[in-house]
Protein backbone atom coordinates (compact mmCIF):
# COMPACT_ATOMS: atom_id res chain seq x y z
CA UNK A 1 0.00 0.00 0.00
CA UNK A 2 1.49 3.51 -0.91
CA UNK A 3 1.18 6.10 1.89
CA UNK A 4 -0.10 9.79 0.61
CA UNK A 5 0.64 12.68 2.10
CA UNK A 6 -2.28 15.27 2.13
CA UNK A 7 -2.77 19.18 3.04
CA UNK A 8 -4.95 18.48 5.82
CA UNK A 9 -6.36 17.73 8.85
CA UNK A 10 -9.29 15.39 8.27
CA UNK A 11 -12.08 17.08 6.32
CA UNK A 12 -10.06 18.95 4.11
CA UNK A 13 -10.97 19.26 -0.05
CA UNK A 14 -7.57 18.29 -0.30
CA UNK A 15 -8.44 14.90 1.60
CA UNK A 16 -11.30 14.00 -0.62
CA UNK A 17 -9.28 14.65 -4.00
CA UNK A 18 -6.64 12.53 -2.28
CA UNK A 19 -9.28 9.49 -2.08
CA UNK A 20 -10.07 9.90 -5.36
CA UNK A 21 -6.32 10.41 -6.80
CA UNK A 22 -4.98 7.46 -4.31
CA UNK A 23 -8.15 4.89 -3.57
CA UNK A 24 -7.23 2.41 -0.85
CA UNK A 25 -3.95 3.90 0.00
CA UNK A 26 -2.62 5.00 3.57
CA UNK A 27 -3.68 8.60 3.79
CA UNK A 28 -1.45 11.23 6.11
CA UNK A 29 -2.76 14.08 6.92
CA UNK A 30 0.07 17.31 6.68
CA UNK A 31 -0.64 20.50 8.45
CA UNK A 32 0.67 22.74 5.67
CA UNK A 33 0.84 22.12 1.59
CA UNK A 34 4.66 22.47 2.34
CA UNK A 35 4.73 19.91 4.94
CA UNK A 36 2.89 17.36 2.99
CA UNK A 37 5.65 17.74 0.13
CA UNK A 38 8.86 17.85 2.85
CA UNK A 39 7.12 14.07 3.41
CA UNK A 40 7.45 13.02 0.31
CA UNK A 41 11.01 14.36 -0.01
CA UNK A 42 11.94 12.63 3.48
CA UNK A 43 10.56 9.64 1.96
CA UNK A 44 8.00 9.84 4.58
CA UNK A 45 5.16 9.13 2.36
CA UNK A 46 5.18 7.97 -1.41
CA UNK A 47 3.66 10.68 -3.05
CA UNK A 48 0.95 13.49 -1.88
CA UNK A 49 -1.84 15.23 -2.61
CA UNK A 50 -2.15 19.44 -3.03
CA UNK A 51 -4.31 21.81 -4.18
CA UNK A 52 -2.62 24.05 -7.25
CA UNK A 53 -5.61 26.36 -8.73
CA UNK A 54 -9.28 27.28 -8.17
CA UNK A 55 -11.20 28.43 -10.51
CA UNK A 56 -12.36 31.54 -8.34
CA UNK A 57 -8.96 32.74 -6.62
CA UNK A 58 -6.69 31.10 -8.77
CA UNK A 59 -3.07 29.73 -8.32
CA UNK A 60 -2.48 28.26 -4.73
CA UNK A 61 0.83 29.97 -4.47
CA UNK A 62 1.90 27.54 -1.20
CA UNK A 63 2.52 24.44 -3.87
CA UNK A 64 3.58 26.74 -6.48
CA UNK A 65 6.27 28.17 -4.59
CA UNK A 66 7.08 24.21 -2.56
CA UNK A 67 7.62 23.06 -6.18
CA UNK A 68 9.98 25.33 -7.06
CA UNK A 69 12.05 24.97 -4.04
CA UNK A 70 13.76 22.11 -2.56
CA UNK A 71 14.08 18.51 -4.91
CA UNK A 72 12.33 18.35 -7.57
CA UNK A 73 8.74 16.43 -7.29
CA UNK A 74 6.92 15.71 -10.91
CA UNK A 75 2.64 15.58 -10.43
CA UNK A 76 1.34 12.50 -12.45
CA UNK A 77 -2.39 13.20 -12.06
CA UNK A 78 -4.95 15.50 -11.44
CA UNK A 79 -8.64 15.62 -10.12
CA UNK A 80 -10.90 18.55 -10.72
CA UNK A 81 -13.52 18.60 -7.86
CA UNK A 82 -16.41 20.92 -7.44
CA UNK A 83 -15.98 23.61 -4.47
CA UNK A 84 -19.21 24.98 -2.46
CA UNK A 85 -18.87 25.26 1.17
CA UNK A 86 -20.92 24.30 4.28
CA UNK A 87 -21.06 26.56 7.29
CA UNK A 88 -20.09 25.02 10.72
CA UNK A 89 -20.57 26.39 14.16
CA UNK A 90 -20.59 24.91 17.62
CA UNK A 91 -23.85 23.80 18.30
CA UNK A 92 -26.05 26.06 21.32
CA UNK A 93 -24.08 29.33 19.53
CA UNK A 94 -26.62 32.11 19.11
CA UNK A 95 -24.08 35.63 18.28
CA UNK A 96 -20.94 34.67 15.00
CA UNK A 97 -18.47 37.26 15.38
CA UNK A 98 -15.60 35.45 13.69
CA UNK A 99 -15.88 33.19 10.51
CA UNK A 100 -12.51 31.60 9.95
CA UNK A 101 -11.62 29.18 7.14
CA UNK A 102 -8.39 29.13 4.30
CA UNK A 103 -7.87 32.74 2.95
CA UNK A 104 -9.39 30.77 -0.49
CA UNK A 105 -12.32 29.31 1.26
CA UNK A 106 -12.79 32.66 2.59
CA UNK A 107 -12.47 34.81 -0.67
CA UNK A 108 -15.08 32.52 -1.90
CA UNK A 109 -17.65 33.25 0.54
CA UNK A 110 -16.67 36.92 0.69
CA UNK A 111 -20.57 37.88 -0.42
CA UNK A 112 -22.32 35.65 1.47
CA UNK A 113 -20.76 36.76 5.22
CA UNK A 114 -21.41 40.22 4.18
CA UNK A 115 -24.91 39.24 3.75
CA UNK A 116 -26.00 36.73 5.81
CA UNK A 117 -23.60 37.07 8.96
CA UNK A 118 -23.12 41.17 8.69
CA UNK A 119 -19.79 42.39 10.96
CA UNK A 120 -18.17 39.22 11.71
CA UNK A 121 -14.54 39.42 11.00
CA UNK A 122 -13.54 36.67 8.54
CA UNK A 123 -10.04 34.76 10.30
CA UNK A 124 -7.60 33.11 7.94
CA UNK A 125 -6.57 29.79 9.34
CA UNK A 126 -4.06 26.96 7.42
CA UNK A 127 -7.15 25.12 6.09
CA UNK A 128 -10.67 25.09 5.93
CA UNK A 129 -10.48 21.56 8.40
CA UNK A 130 -8.63 23.37 10.81
CA UNK A 131 -10.80 26.33 10.88
CA UNK A 132 -13.72 23.03 12.04
CA UNK A 133 -10.69 21.98 14.74
CA UNK A 134 -10.50 25.75 15.86
CA UNK A 135 -13.82 26.11 16.40
CA UNK A 136 -14.43 23.03 18.32
CA UNK A 137 -11.94 24.36 20.55
CA UNK A 138 -13.53 27.84 21.15
CA UNK A 139 -11.20 29.71 19.62
CA UNK A 140 -13.34 31.07 16.55
CA UNK A 141 -17.99 30.85 16.57
CA UNK A 142 -17.78 29.68 12.37
CA UNK A 143 -15.98 27.74 10.15
CA UNK A 144 -16.16 27.77 6.45
CA UNK A 145 -15.47 24.24 5.66
CA UNK A 146 -15.81 21.46 2.60
CA UNK A 147 -19.08 19.85 3.19
CA UNK A 148 -17.68 16.33 4.62
CA UNK A 149 -15.80 17.98 7.57
CA UNK A 150 -19.25 17.88 9.59
CA UNK A 151 -18.58 14.17 9.39
CA UNK A 152 -15.20 14.80 11.13
CA UNK A 153 -15.79 17.18 13.71
CA UNK A 154 -18.49 17.76 16.32
CA UNK A 155 -20.34 20.80 14.93
CA UNK A 156 -23.92 21.98 14.10
CA UNK A 157 -24.47 22.93 10.17
CA UNK A 158 -25.28 26.61 10.06
CA UNK A 159 -26.14 26.52 6.38
CA UNK A 160 -24.71 24.17 2.99
CA UNK A 161 -23.82 25.18 -0.48
CA UNK A 162 -22.59 28.66 0.52
CA UNK A 163 -20.91 30.08 -2.52
CA UNK A 164 -20.54 33.66 -3.91
CA UNK A 165 -19.41 32.18 -7.70
CA UNK A 166 -21.56 28.47 -8.45
CA UNK A 167 -19.95 26.27 -10.46
CA UNK A 168 -16.80 26.84 -8.53
CA UNK A 169 -13.78 24.35 -9.29
CA UNK A 170 -10.54 23.46 -7.82
CA UNK A 171 -7.85 21.20 -9.46
CA UNK A 172 -5.48 19.37 -7.07
CA UNK A 173 -2.22 17.12 -8.10
CA UNK A 174 -0.51 14.27 -6.88
CA UNK A 175 3.16 14.56 -7.14
CA UNK A 176 5.88 12.33 -6.29
CA UNK A 177 9.39 12.14 -6.73
CA UNK A 178 10.54 12.04 -10.56
CA UNK A 179 10.27 8.37 -12.22
CA UNK A 180 8.75 6.41 -14.53
CA UNK A 181 6.13 8.72 -16.48
CA UNK A 182 2.54 8.60 -17.03
CA UNK A 183 1.64 7.71 -20.82
CA UNK A 184 0.60 10.20 -23.32
CA UNK A 185 -3.04 9.95 -23.55
CA UNK A 186 -4.03 12.83 -26.18
CA UNK A 187 -5.39 14.72 -23.17
CA UNK A 188 -2.53 16.14 -21.31
CA UNK A 189 -0.87 18.69 -19.54
CA UNK A 190 2.71 19.68 -19.03
CA UNK A 191 3.95 21.50 -16.16
CA UNK A 192 7.38 23.98 -16.00
CA UNK A 193 8.76 26.23 -13.72
CA UNK A 194 11.39 28.73 -16.02
CA UNK A 195 13.49 31.57 -14.60
CA UNK A 196 13.86 33.60 -17.64
CA UNK A 197 16.64 35.47 -18.13
CA UNK A 198 16.37 39.29 -16.54
CA UNK A 199 16.48 41.41 -19.94
CA UNK A 200 14.02 42.87 -22.32
CA UNK A 201 11.48 40.38 -23.92
CA UNK A 202 12.60 37.37 -22.29
CA UNK A 203 8.97 36.26 -21.13
CA UNK A 204 7.72 37.36 -24.72
CA UNK A 205 10.69 35.27 -26.28
CA UNK A 206 9.83 32.34 -23.82
CA UNK A 207 6.18 31.91 -25.03
CA UNK A 208 6.74 32.54 -28.51
CA UNK A 209 8.76 29.37 -28.61
CA UNK A 210 5.91 27.48 -27.39
CA UNK A 211 3.30 29.48 -29.68
CA UNK A 212 5.89 29.21 -32.86
CA UNK A 213 5.05 25.33 -31.88
CA UNK A 214 1.32 25.46 -31.66
CA UNK A 215 1.10 24.61 -28.30
CA UNK A 216 -1.68 25.87 -26.32
CA UNK A 217 -1.01 27.21 -22.23
CA UNK A 218 -3.64 26.26 -19.75
CA UNK A 219 -2.17 28.48 -17.17
CA UNK A 220 0.55 31.11 -16.93
CA UNK A 221 1.51 32.35 -13.37
CA UNK A 222 4.40 34.14 -11.95
CA UNK A 223 5.90 34.35 -8.34
CA UNK A 224 8.89 36.38 -7.49
CA UNK A 225 12.28 34.32 -6.93
CA UNK A 226 12.40 36.16 -3.64
CA UNK A 227 16.47 37.15 -3.69
CA UNK A 228 16.47 39.89 -6.19
CA UNK A 229 13.17 42.95 -6.24
CA UNK A 230 11.39 42.26 -9.50
CA UNK A 231 13.01 38.74 -10.19
CA UNK A 232 10.15 36.12 -11.41
CA UNK A 233 9.50 32.41 -11.97
CA UNK A 234 7.16 31.71 -14.26
CA UNK A 235 4.83 28.40 -14.00
CA UNK A 236 3.75 27.63 -17.29
CA UNK A 237 1.01 24.98 -17.99
CA UNK A 238 0.58 23.52 -21.63
CA UNK A 239 -1.48 20.94 -23.40
CA UNK A 240 0.56 18.26 -24.42
CA UNK A 241 2.91 15.42 -23.13
CA UNK A 242 6.83 15.24 -22.90
CA UNK A 243 7.24 12.55 -24.86
CA UNK A 244 5.73 14.27 -28.05
CA UNK A 245 7.83 15.69 -30.25
CA UNK A 246 6.36 19.37 -30.57
CA UNK A 247 7.09 19.40 -26.88
CA UNK A 248 10.57 18.15 -26.36
CA UNK A 249 11.42 20.58 -29.05
CA UNK A 250 9.58 23.50 -26.83
CA UNK A 251 11.22 22.26 -23.80
CA UNK A 252 14.56 22.04 -25.12
CA UNK A 253 14.12 25.48 -26.93
CA UNK A 254 13.15 27.08 -23.44
CA UNK A 255 16.56 25.23 -21.66
CA UNK A 256 18.62 26.84 -24.15
CA UNK A 257 16.92 30.31 -23.03
CA UNK A 258 16.07 30.38 -19.68
CA UNK A 259 18.62 30.47 -16.66
CA UNK A 260 16.82 27.46 -15.35
CA UNK A 261 14.05 25.15 -16.04
CA UNK A 262 12.23 22.56 -13.97
CA UNK A 263 10.01 20.09 -15.66
CA UNK A 264 7.02 19.94 -12.99
CA UNK A 265 5.62 16.84 -14.91
CA UNK A 266 3.02 15.20 -17.64
CA UNK A 267 -0.14 13.80 -16.63
CA UNK A 268 -4.03 13.49 -18.31
CA UNK A 269 -6.05 16.71 -17.89
CA UNK A 270 -8.75 16.07 -15.35
CA UNK A 271 -11.11 17.81 -17.72
CA UNK A 272 -10.53 15.50 -20.87
CA UNK A 273 -9.78 18.27 -22.98
CA UNK A 274 -8.30 16.97 -26.31
CA UNK A 275 -4.52 18.59 -27.17
CA UNK A 276 -5.73 21.38 -30.15
CA UNK A 277 -2.87 20.89 -33.00
CA UNK A 278 -2.36 23.77 -35.62
CA UNK A 279 -1.51 22.80 -38.62
CA UNK A 280 2.04 22.33 -38.88
CA UNK A 281 2.93 21.53 -35.61
CA UNK A 282 1.31 18.18 -35.37
CA UNK A 283 4.15 15.16 -34.11
CA UNK A 284 4.53 13.89 -37.20
CA UNK A 285 5.00 17.09 -38.59
CA UNK A 286 7.76 17.13 -36.12
CA UNK A 287 9.35 13.60 -37.22
CA UNK A 288 8.67 14.48 -40.87
CA UNK A 289 11.23 17.61 -40.93
CA UNK A 290 13.79 16.15 -38.65
CA UNK A 291 14.19 12.95 -40.59
CA UNK A 292 14.28 15.70 -43.93
CA UNK A 293 17.42 17.16 -42.32
CA UNK A 294 18.91 13.66 -41.74
CA UNK A 295 17.94 12.62 -45.62
CA UNK A 296 19.44 16.61 -46.62
CA UNK A 297 23.09 15.74 -44.23
CA UNK A 298 23.17 12.09 -45.88
CA UNK A 299 22.96 13.86 -49.47
CA UNK A 300 19.70 11.70 -49.91
CA UNK A 301 17.24 14.85 -50.68
CA UNK A 302 18.52 18.39 -52.17
O1 LIG B 1 -8.60 23.94 3.07
C1 LIG B 1 -8.98 23.03 2.30
O2 LIG B 1 -9.97 22.31 2.52
C2 LIG B 1 -8.22 22.79 1.07
O3 LIG B 1 -8.18 21.68 0.62
C3 LIG B 1 -7.55 23.98 0.41
C4 LIG B 1 -8.41 24.73 -0.59
C5 LIG B 1 -7.49 25.68 -1.48
O4 LIG B 1 -6.28 25.66 -1.34
O5 LIG B 1 -8.06 26.40 -2.31
C6 LIG B 1 -9.06 23.81 -1.51
C7 LIG B 1 -10.26 24.07 -2.07
C8 LIG B 1 -11.05 25.27 -1.74
O6 LIG B 1 -10.90 26.17 -2.84
C9 LIG B 1 -10.58 25.94 -0.50
C10 LIG B 1 -9.39 25.60 0.11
Amino acid sequence: MSRIAYFGPQGTFTEQAARRLAPGEELLPAETIPAALAAVRAGEADAACVPIENSVEGAVTATLDSLSDAEPLVAVAEVLLPVHFSVLTRPGTTEIRTVASHPHALAQVRHWVEANLPGAHPVATSSTAAAAVAVDAGEFDAAVTAPVAVEHYPLAVLATEVADVRDAKTRFLLVRPPGELPSPTGADRTSIVAAATNRTGALAELLTELAVRGINLTKLDARPTRNNFGEYRFFIDFEGHVTEPRIGDALAALRRRCRNVRFLGSHPRADGGATEVEPGAANEDFTDAIDWVESVRKGAQA
